[in-house]
């Protein structure tokens, strides 16, 4: 199969031709959008590949950078689609209007092709409420006023190529990206997932970019319209193309040409490099915090992969969360064929890594993986239902816990079997105990683990008063700390997790429905009047396991099955079936190879 990818970005047009079969890049090409604008750009499409021999195309990917709320996958192009991305394009002015027109291109030139659309934001939509939130009205927030971020198929990327660098799993790494060319942004990727990222509701907020001013303090509007006169317009046209690098420099946006200005002294280009660098570094630190560390800085994107003095600049002063840069290495960076080199000096905790990004590629796969799917959705392949069961609350301990809590030599006492091999209910029960609150009576798991966890729903960490992260069970690295009381005595333990949603299978299971471990599923559960589509579900495989889906008391509210209330654990309520054969994504890809 032959894609066509159009990657239409702020300052420049790249278009790409792959061959899926073979894994290779037939043709590529980039335009300047310059003076002439994105249509005249995008109009030298067709004549280039016909020029280049390459009339064949099977498929087409156009990076479509807003995908509001709606869009969190690749998705067929339609009118309704378009008309969508028309709707979004005030939020994207720079960018889905000139996709939008790739799109009309590719109808116009290869109408049999199938047309499909892949998001930038579609990457950001895990991340949470709390940083996605804007503390706005809610009449406003109604009206879909959140972070969506951008640039996150070049994220992704970047995840990807770091973890298969380190040989170690996405799962693993907590990553901040910085994506530096014309649109700039960093993105805090933890465990393999989007947590933050410094774009909003627009590509306007965050870093300086280009000609866009990145943050602001939304006080100037009033400021600017009231003493200066300035219409909303004006103001916004002023803060896309008449702000940031070029309105810092007076030159222009070309990094190169900013910092051979600076070398020779002139003021203005040096306080462009210094404002440019302070803001990246500002992020760098903030999504440290977020993430309760980092492993991995990761630099992309034109100024990302060619200034070596933008990179030092940026990371002067992080050594305090051990990053120390190979002033060598760093100003020898060759990125030829995939190179992803790391920069940092032997002794740096963080390690430092440049790589060109591969929009496109990504864009292609993302594209030949949706038509695969597409091919294997006949109804006749759908599998069968897949018993649900809800967990309540419960506790799973490590022996000394159970000595500390319940008396030394104490051992478990089974109550009942539960569903999945070798796991039962413990006649004993904790409570447990939060700055705020205290959640009483809760059963204890056998048997016993290697480290504690307690699993508690999302409205219960309200009542502990303590944040908890959305995990997979066993993976507690990192979780908050609480209080944990029994009858001989309480303990402080890490441990706390909401339990990410997920479908126990065995691989015979698995191979059916064409799925592999830790793939993210849409389950439906038909339960009307509250029929309810569960998205990220995970897929958990083992042979000891039973086909069943475990959702928690918040989930199985919102789905409106009846579940007993919160003692009762893990009993067969209804089924659920996969909307697809195939996985919607994968938590922890690690490699493209
Ligand atoms: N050798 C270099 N040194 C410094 N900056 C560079 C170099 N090469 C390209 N850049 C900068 O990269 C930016 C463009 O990045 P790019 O990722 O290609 O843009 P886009 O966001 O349009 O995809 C420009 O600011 C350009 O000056
Ligand atoms: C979202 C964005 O700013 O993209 P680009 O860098 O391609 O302009
Ligand atoms: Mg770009």
């Amino acid at each position: 199969m032959r894609i066509l990818v159009i990657n239409a970005g702020s300052s420049s047009v790249k278009f790409s031709v792959f061959d899926m079969d073979t894994q290779t890049t037939r043709f590529k090409h980039e335009i300047e959008i310059g003076t002439i604008g994105f249509k005249a750009t995008l109009a030298q499409i067709p004549v280039a590949l016909v020029e280049a021999g390459e009339t064949r195309i099977d498929a087409i990917g156009h990076r479509v950078a807003h995908g509001g709320e709606h869009f969190r996958d690749a998705t067929l192009v339609d009118d309704d689609v378009i008309a969508a991305i028309e709707v979004l394009a005030p939020l994207a002015p720079l960018h889905n209007p000139p996709a939008l027109y790739g799109i009309e291109t590719g109808r116009i030139y290869w109408p049999n092709a199938p047309q499909i659309a892949v998001f930038d934001t579609a990457f950001h939509a895990s991340i949470p409420a709390c940083a996605h939130t804007y503390a706005v009205p809610q009449a406003w927030r109604k009206a879909g006023l959140r972070r969506y971020g951008f640039h996150g198929t070049s994220h992704k990327y970047v995840m990807e190529r770091v973890a298969q660098e380190l040989k170690a799993s996405t799962r693993d790494l907590r990553i901040i990206s910085c994506h530096l060319g014309n649109g700039a942004s960093v993105c805090a990727i933890d465990r393999g997932v989007s947590v933050d990222t410094s774009m909003g509701v627009t590509a306007l907020e965050g870093l300086v970019m280009g000609s866009r001013s990145g943050d602001v303090d939304p006080g100037i509007f009033g400021y600017l319209q009231r003493s200066l006169a300035l219409s909303i317009d004006e103001i916004e046209n002023a803060l896309y193309h008449e702000s940031g690098l070029t309105a810092l420099s007076g030159l222009g946006n070309d990094m190169r040409r900013i910092e051979t200005a600076a070398a020779e002294a002139d003021p203005q280009a040096q306080l462009a490099l210094n404002v440019f660098a302070y803001r990246a570094r500002k992020y760098i630190g903030a999504y440290a915090a977020a993430m309760g560390g980092c492993d991995v800085l990761a630099f992309t994107g034109g100024i990302g992969e060619n200034s070596a003095s933008m990179r030092r600049r940026i990371c002067d002063r992080l050594e305090f969360l051990g990053l120390y840069l190979d002033e060598d290495r760093n100003s020898s960076v060759k990125l030829d064929g995939f190179a992803a080199p790391q920069i940092q000096q032997p002794h740096s905790r963080i390690r430092v890594i440049v790589t060109q990004t591969r929009e496109q590629w990504m864009i292609a796969k993302e594209v030949h993986r949706f038509l695969s799917v597409q091919a294997d959705k006949r109804p006749d392949q759908l599998p069968p239902a897949i018993p649900v069961a809800v967990s309540a609350h419960h506790v799973h301990l490590t022996q000394a816990s159970v000595e500390a809590l319940f008396g030394a030599g104490c051992q478990l006492t089974k109550q009942r079997d539960l569903s999945q091999a070798g796991a039962w209910t413990a006649v004993e029960t904790v409570n447990v105990i939060g700055p705020r609150g205290i959640i009483r009576s809760v059963r204890v798991l056998g048997p016993c683990r290697r480290s504690n966890q307690i699993e508690v729903s999302a409205t219960e960490t309200f009542t502990l008063g303590i944040e908890a992260p959305v995990r997979i069970s066993g993976d507690t690295a990192d979780t908050p700390t609480l209080t944990l009381e029994g009858p001989a005595g309480r303990l402080q333990t890490n441990g706390l997790i909401v339990a990410q949603r997920h479908i126990h299978m065995q691989p015979e299971d698995a191979k059916r429905f064409g799925l592999a471990d830790r793939d993210l599923v849409d389950v439906a559960i038909d339960s009307p009047p509250r029929t309810t589509v569960f998205r990220d579900v995970a897929v958990r495989i083992d042979p000891q396991f039973k086909l069943e889906m475990h959702i928690d008391t918040d989930e199985a509210n919102a789905a409106a099955i009846s579940h007993g209330g919160d003692g009762d654990l893990m009993l067969t309520l209804c089924h659920a079936r996969l909307t697809a054969c195939k996985p919607v994504r994968n938590i922890f890809i690690t490699t493209e190879s």
